[in-house]
């Protein structure tokens, strides 16, 4: 039997409906939602990532502001922008595109963010809301995938998740939602022992190493939900991901495709904790 396709172009358009109107009630109330996204040094699939942003948020009447910096930009002059970003009213949402170049300090420049701004959640007084149960703003890819398996009404409680992949940007803080669904879960590195053996023990399989086609059809349990996070553009243009979609769709129950899968989804999560985040400004304003 061939799975059922979890169709992430789909869903964004649902939930990006439900944004707009927001965004429209917002703008009306006097809180134009307004998002800023930084970018420094001109890596082409940043630039595509960083467009993607920029065009969905004027879709769906939220201001995008777009800074680009060359990649020479100083980490001092970057702090600084983030300075100013974080005091202007107008701004709900700050994203700083990872990676960032090496003469710059990820963790220096993501803990500069206001906590209220940082729309990725990566900062560590965001961190700890959610792995506390109290999340404020949730992480925009593993939200994404949290709404995917909302969608194919999947009952998590009991189910046992297995997370590939264990970064602070997609695996750990996929863990931390699956958990308060009341999954079970593993998360797996780059080190772990016969791959194949806990990812075949998995009802939610959700690979996100970055490394191609490394869950083979072999290793999915027939009928299992499997989640492809890893999305990678190589010289050629050709779109790499981290599942073997051809093979492992014939023995998955559901499967999201990339392109069209947990992408579009992580943009319109972003979006909506940029509308989240202008909501609890303006219900702060009216105390
Ligand atoms: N601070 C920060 N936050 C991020 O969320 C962040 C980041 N930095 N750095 C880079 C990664 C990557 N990322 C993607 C978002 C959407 C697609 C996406 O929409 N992909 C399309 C295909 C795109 C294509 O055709 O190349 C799809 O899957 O359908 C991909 C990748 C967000 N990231």
């Amino acid at each position: 039997m061939t799975a059922q396709i979890i169709n992430g172009n789909e869903l964004a358009k649902e939930v990006r409906e439900d944004i707009a109107a927001r965004a429209a009630k917002l703008t009306a109330a006097g809180e134009l939602p307004g998002l800023a996204v930084i970018l420094v040094g001109d890596s082409p699939a940043s630039m595509v990532y960083v467009l993607n942003k920029e065009r969905a948020c004027k879709a769906n009447g939220i201001r995008s502001i777009l800074e680009k910096y060359d990649a020479d930009f100083s980490e001092a002059e970057l702090l600084e922008r983030i300075r100013v970003l974080n005091e202007d009213p107008s701004v709900h949402g700050i994203l700083v595109q990872l990676p960032l170049p090496d003469h710059i300090d990820g963790r220096k420049v993501i803990e500069a963010i206001d906590p209220e701004k940082d729309m990725d959640c990566f900062t560590v007084v965001n961190t700890g809301l959610l792995m506390t149960g109290q999340p404020r703003i949730k992480p925009c890819t593993p939200y994404g995938v949290m709404k995917m398996l909302e969608s194919i009404d999947y009952p998590l409680r009991g189910a046992h998740a297995v997370i590939v992949g264990a970064s602070n940007i997609v695996g750990k803080p996929m863990s931390m939602l699956l958990l308060q669904a009341g999954a079970t879960v593993t998360i797996c590195n780059s080190k772990t022992r016969d791959l194949g053996h806990h990812t075949r023990l998995a009802d939610v399989l959700i690979a996100a190493t970055g490394k191609r086609n490394i869950i083979t059809a072999d290793m999915v349990k027939p009928g299992a939900v499997v989640i492809d996070v890893g999305v990678e553009r190589d010289e050629n243009g050709k779109l790499w991901s981290d599942v073997d979609f051809p093979n492992a769709k014939e023995v998955a129950g559901y499967i999201s495709p990339v392109p069209g899968g947990v992408g579009p989804m992580t943009i319109t999560m972003l979006l909506l904790n940029t509308i989240e985040a202008a909501e609890r400004r303006l219900e702060a304003k009216k105390k």
